[in-house]
């Protein structure tokens, strides 16, 4: 009898050792791929591929060389996708990640002009030193030299050389503000009954995916029907990554084959949307590097071959990560040829990014900056608002 009960609380011992375990082994996954990483099973959640990718090929002047072969069903669920998936487990704690403010992800660059404007207060008048410390200022929020030498001279032409530090800092606010465009901040959808395709491109790591994940959470919440096309077909975990977030918003994935023609797999997955009657087609692109003349001769052709589709383009989001500084400008430039871009995407505004890269980009392109990221989660997507973004930049208001 007393041997049986040593053997009985060893297991148990032994079973509550294995559980703390595993659960350290999760949370250690978690710390090493972020708060919101889902967790990849090495299922296909959501995923589906054109039925076959060799029938629809494009010429590089966006024709076709044969007709696309599409399945109008999605494939039936094997025994292994009906099985719940970890991913799915997670959604509850990612949706309800506590959003960034744009206010504490600037926190960097308004440093730098609070010093400034304190130091102000206290003197009667602006001095030419003075005039030279903003200027550096807002050359370190990531403007540009050009653009922060066109700032001050005009502030100097506006107010004279020793304007009152409270003068300055209200025409500094305004003027800030009327260096963005006037162009539709709003993502633009169809009239038509066509599906609306929303191109996402951009250099390599800038949060593309991650992006398409979060506006088809937004999508969907607004009652739209949306289908993701898996159109990185380079990077071998792209098309796995892309499931993941679908199968956490519950949308549907078209994907083809590794190294399969991407724009083939957009036009593909357009075709499908338009026969299931899909309101938004989601389109990712593999990352790529502005100066790699033949990944944006790709693009172009990506443009071009969605163009013909049935479906609507309706938005070319330019993904770019906001701690890249005074590059971002360079990659609007070259993405803009390419691919004609409608707006900008500012990812990571919620690390060390300054943000004033998004005023150079707007001032200088015309380009609006859409909607902006502020962390990995499913909800760290916020529109943007130059007035609340001019005041969090500057520091004129502290909870923005
Ligand atoms: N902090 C932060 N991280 C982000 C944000 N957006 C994306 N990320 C992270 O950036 C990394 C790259 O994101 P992806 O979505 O894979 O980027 P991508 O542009 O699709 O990458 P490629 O396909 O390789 O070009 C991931 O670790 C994301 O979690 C953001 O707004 N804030």
């Amino acid at each position: 009898m007393e041997s049986l009960l040593i053997v009985v609380v060893l297991f148990v011992i032994l079973g509550f050792g294995l559980a703390l375990v595993r659960t350290r082994s999760n949370a250690t996954r978690r710390e090493l791929h972020g708060r919101d990483a889902p967790v990849l099973d090495g299922t296909d959640a959501g995923l589906h591929q054109p039925a076959d990718e060799a029938s629809s090929r494009w010429r590089d002047d966006g024709t076709p060389e044969s007709e696309a072969v599409l399945a109008d069903e999605p494939a039936p669920p094997t025994a292994k996708e009906e099985e719940p998936k970890t991913a799915k487990a997670q959604e509850p704690e990612i949706l309800s990640t506590p959003p960034t403010s744009i206010s504490s992800s600037l926190s960097r660059s308004r440093g730098p002009f609070a010093s400034l404007f304190s130091r102000l207060r206290s003197d009667a008048g602006v001095d030419p030193e003075e005039w030279t410390r903003l200027e550096e200022t807002l050359i370190l929020s990531d403007m540009g030299p050009t653009l922060a030498g066109e700032i001050v001279t005009e502030l100097k032409r506006q107010l004279g050389k020793s304007p009152s530090a409270e003068a300055l800092r209200g025409a500094l606010v305004a003027l800030l503000e009327s260096k963005f465009c006037e162009g539709p901040r709003q993502l633009q959808f169809s009239p038509n009954a066509k599906p609306s395709v929303v191109l996402v491109v951009g250099v390599n790591g800038t949060g593309k995916t991650t992006t398409i994940g979060k506006v088809a959470s937004l999508l969907m919440r607004e009652g739209r029907s949306v289908m993701i096309a898996a159109g990185d077909t380079f990077r071998a975990a792209a098309t796995e990554q892309v499931g993941v977030w679908a199968s956490l918003t519950g949308v549907e994935v078209v994907s083809g084959q590794p190294g399969a023609d991407p724009a083939s797999v957009i036009f593909d997955t357009i075709e499908h949307a338009r026969a299931v009657g899909s309101d938004v087609v989601l389109c990712d692109t593999a990352g790529r590097l502005q100066t790699k003349t033949n990944l944006m001769e790709e693009l172009k052709k990506i443009r071009r071959v969605a163009a013909k589709s049935s479906g609507e383009v309706t938005e070319v989001l330019l993904v770019i990560d906001a701690t890249t500084g005074q590059n971002g400008l360079r990659q609007a430039e070259v993405f803009h040829g390419a691919a004609e871009v409608t707006g900008i995407v500012l990812t990571k505004l919620d690390g060390s990014a300054k943000g004033g890269v998004a005023l150079a980009i707007e001032s200088e392109f015309g380009l609006p900056i859409k909607l902006v990221g502020l962390g990995e989660g499913l909800n760290d997507l916020a529109p943007f608002d130059p007035k609340a973004f001019v005041a969090a930049l500057v520091g004129e208001e502290t909870d923005v």
